[in-house]
């Protein structure tokens, strides 16, 4: 559940959001409408885009839907300009879109390797590249990456999806320091295991599988999408976080740091 933000700190502002018809993605776009701005969401499918879109607008300001497949960079260049043509602004880019699926890495096809990376690293680049050709003019932008923790350490059977992610972290790290004198921010935020539509069939479909997740995280609970949100907007908003860029916010309750695999040999005598 989100509710108005008292800061209002996004008021007369303007974000695209990619993968925004459902989950983090999502509670991203409410988060920002919540704080007062006009909300686009892109995805491939309209209907769960149209909801977030009525949902945004009981905060009052306007939401947009964009229909694209962000490995297609016409098609995303067409939906970037068509968001500044029709709100006139562009002031955020939220990179959310992704797929990921668990596999062997010496099983994975090249195919399987090529759909994951085009989401998620072109696909990031290609929305990336297309907002800040306004923003670079504009003089102003933040644009926001949601990777995963992977991203540094690694994980087994996730070789796509954490390359991919590795090169969005290199590519916020580059372009923080190629546009920060230009007024363009560029961070990421990594959420931790959260349940949404696409993750819970894609990395935990058993019950089994689910408990081995929860049990890495030291906080033992899930990530909420609200949770990143929040984080989410500290990040995208100029006065609080103005002088951020090129870094990691990690949402996700002290997982990638691991947990004690150590045990007291004196816990249980008296
Ligand atoms: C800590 C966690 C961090 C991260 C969390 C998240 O990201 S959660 C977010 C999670 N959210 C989502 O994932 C939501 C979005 N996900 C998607 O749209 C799809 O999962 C997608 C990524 C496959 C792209 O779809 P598409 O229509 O573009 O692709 P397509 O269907 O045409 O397949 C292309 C190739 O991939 C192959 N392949 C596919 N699945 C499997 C598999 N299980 N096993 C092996 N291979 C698989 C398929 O066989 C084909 O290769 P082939 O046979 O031609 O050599
Ligand atoms: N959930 C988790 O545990 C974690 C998630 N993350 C990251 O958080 C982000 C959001 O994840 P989550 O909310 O769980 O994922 P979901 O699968 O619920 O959402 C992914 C969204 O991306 C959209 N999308 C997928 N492929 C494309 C494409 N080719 N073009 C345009 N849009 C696309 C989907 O919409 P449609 O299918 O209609 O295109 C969907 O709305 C991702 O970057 C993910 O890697 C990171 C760490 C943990």
């Amino acid at each position: 559940m989100i509710d108005r933000s008292p800061l209002a700190e996004f008021t007369g502002q303007v974000a695209l959001i990619t993968g925004g018809g459902s989950g983090i993605g999502r509670a991203i776009a409410l988060r920002y409408a919540a704080g007062g701005g006009d909300v686009v969401v892109l995805g491939r499918r309209r209907e769960p885009l149209e909801e977030t879109a009525r949902m945004a607008e009981k905060f009052g300001g306007r939401a947009e839907v964009v229909t694209c497949d962000v490995r297609d960079p016409e098609a995303v260049t067409a939906a970037v300009n068509g968001v500044v043509g029709d709100l006139g602004r562009l002031d955020a880019l939220v990179n959310n879109a992704a797929g990921n699926f668990i596999s062997k890495a010496e099983e994975l096809s090249p195919n399987g390797w090529r759909a994951v990376v085009d989401i998620v690293l072109n696909g990031s680049f290609y929305c990336t590249r297309a907002a800040a050709q306004h923003m670079l003019a504009a003089g102003r932008g933040s644009i926001l990456n949601v990777i995963a923790s992977y991203a540094w350490h690694g994980h087994p059977g996730t070789v796509h999806s954490a390359a991919a992610k590795g090169g969005v972290l290199a590519m916020t790290r580059t372009l923080a320091a190629e546009w920060g004198g230009r007024g363009v921010r560029v961070n990421c935020i990594s959420p931790g295991p959260t349940e949404t539509e696409g993750a819970g069939a894609a990395l935990w479909p058993t019950d089994e599988a689910r408990d081995r997740v929860l049990g890495s995280v030291p906080a033992g609970r899930f990530t909420t999408p609200e949770e990143v949100a929040e984080s989410a907007a500290f990040l995208l908003d100029a006065r609080r976080a103005g002088y951020v860029t090129g870094d990691v916010l990690s949402v996700d309750g002290g997982q990638w740091l691991g947990k004690a695999v150590y045990t007291d040999p004196r816990a249980g005598r008296s």
